[in-house]
């Protein structure tokens, strides 16, 4: 099910708004991320679709059905939360079948039903036993699947991975990505994990002080932040921001208005000269590597930029000057609001100009 949230306003104190006229449209059968810092307004945004929460002004649409009004029994939503909320004292089979046992579907029938979630949220094997003699990966498949018993119109999931190890959280995101693909419900996902929210999601909605910073599909708010605060809260490690005049002055010509702040992903830096990549005058300050990662930092006319796994690197000495490239696509300038100001289209001639 398609849905829609027109000029979405929420104020618990009159003339506070916490969620401040936000629009957006999840498709049919995506999975949306409601991603973003602490008090940024995702859970306030899931309560209002859900019914938890009534909108101060504005409207929910499910399809073209406005819901804005309806109960939270009467949207047809399934939710899972963090602590997964079973029934202690009933099985598994119970806990999965307890809401096909309120909207009173025939025993057979229900014992079905029970049988096809368990065996999607591979929980078949477990039917008998109680949540207590589960694990927490098990667990939130037995709440996932209550959740998906009365073929919801959207799936709620608020940050349903937060108590589980981090090895148990990597298997269920993905777990879950499976199992949004093969019922195809649309589903929509809080979390504050960039990580989480880059590997799961169609689409991410990221929040920021109750208003939406961007609405992209992952690679978008990676490649293209539409803004200073995406930029920053997408990454790790973190892109390099710098604002010191001479920094700015050296590539302010490669765009057509005026920057303020300039941003640049640690990965796109390379000792390696490609085309439509421009030249960056640099001092090498350190160097180590992790495993498979390695980190440099270099000096950008005193500005300290952050490499990750700069290709060549290591057969630089510590101190000595060089040239590094960035791809012309990949320096980001923000102007005096924060908002991104594109690129002068890569032509040879600029190009050419700073080699
Ligand atoms: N009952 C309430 N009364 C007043 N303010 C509230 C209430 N509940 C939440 N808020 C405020 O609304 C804002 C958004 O909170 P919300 O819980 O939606 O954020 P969140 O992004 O889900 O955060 P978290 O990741 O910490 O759960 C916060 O500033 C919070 O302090």
């Amino acid at each position: 099910m398609k849905l829609v949230a027109k000029n979405l306003t929420l104020a618990y104190e009159a003339g506070q708004n916490i969620i401040d006229d936000i629009n957006f449209e999840i498709e049919d059968h995506k999975l949306v991320s409601l991603l973003g810092p602490s008090g940024s307004g995702k859970s306030t945004i899931l309560n209002m679709i859900a019914g938890l929460l009534t909108p101060t002004a504005g409207e929910i649409y499910f399809g073209e059905q406005n819901v804005t009004k309806l109960t939270v029994s009467n949207r047809n939503i399934g939710m899972v939360f963090q602590n997964y909320a079973l029934y202690p004292n009933m099985t598994v089979r119970n806990n999965i079948g307890f809401p096909l046992k309120i909207a009173k579907i025939a025993r057979n029938k229900r014992q079905e039903e029970i049988e096809r979630l368990a065996k999607l949220v591979h929980v078949d094997d477990q039917l008998d036993k109680r949540p207590g003699e589960l694990s927490g990966g098990q667990q939130q498949r037995v709440a996932i699947a209550r959740a998906l018993a009365r073929k919801p119109a959207v799936l709620l999931l608020d940050e349903p991975l937060s108590n589980l190890d981090a090895k148990l959280r990597t298997e269920m995101r993905e777990e879950i990505a499976r199992i949004q693909h093969e019922t195809g419900v649309t589903t929509i996902f809080v979390t504050h994990d960039q990580n989480e929210a880059m590997h799961i999601s169609d689409k991410i909605m990221l929040l920021s002080d109750g208003t939406i910073q961007q609405y992209a599909v992952p690679n978008d708010l990676y490649d293209r932040p539409a803004n200073l605060f995406t930029a920053k809260f997408i990454g790790d490690p973190q892109i390099n921001t710098f604002d010191q005049p001479q920094a700015l002055a050296y590539l302010q010509k490669y765009f057509a208005k005026p920057v303020k702040t300039i941003g640049i992903r640690p990965d796109a830096l390379s000792t390696i000269k490609t085309t439509g990549s421009v030249a960056l005058p640099v001092t090498l300050k350190s160097y180590s590597k992790y495993g498979a990662e390695e980190l440099s930092r270099f000096d950008f006319f005193s500005v300290e930029l952050d490499g990750e796994n700069v290709d060549g690197v290591s057969d630089t000495q510590i101190g000595q000057a060089l040239e590094v490239y960035v791809p012309l696509t990949q320096i980001h300038g923000f102007d005096d609001q924060d908002q991104h100001v594109d690129v002068i289209q890569p032509s040879a001639k600029i190009l050419e100009a700073n080699r």
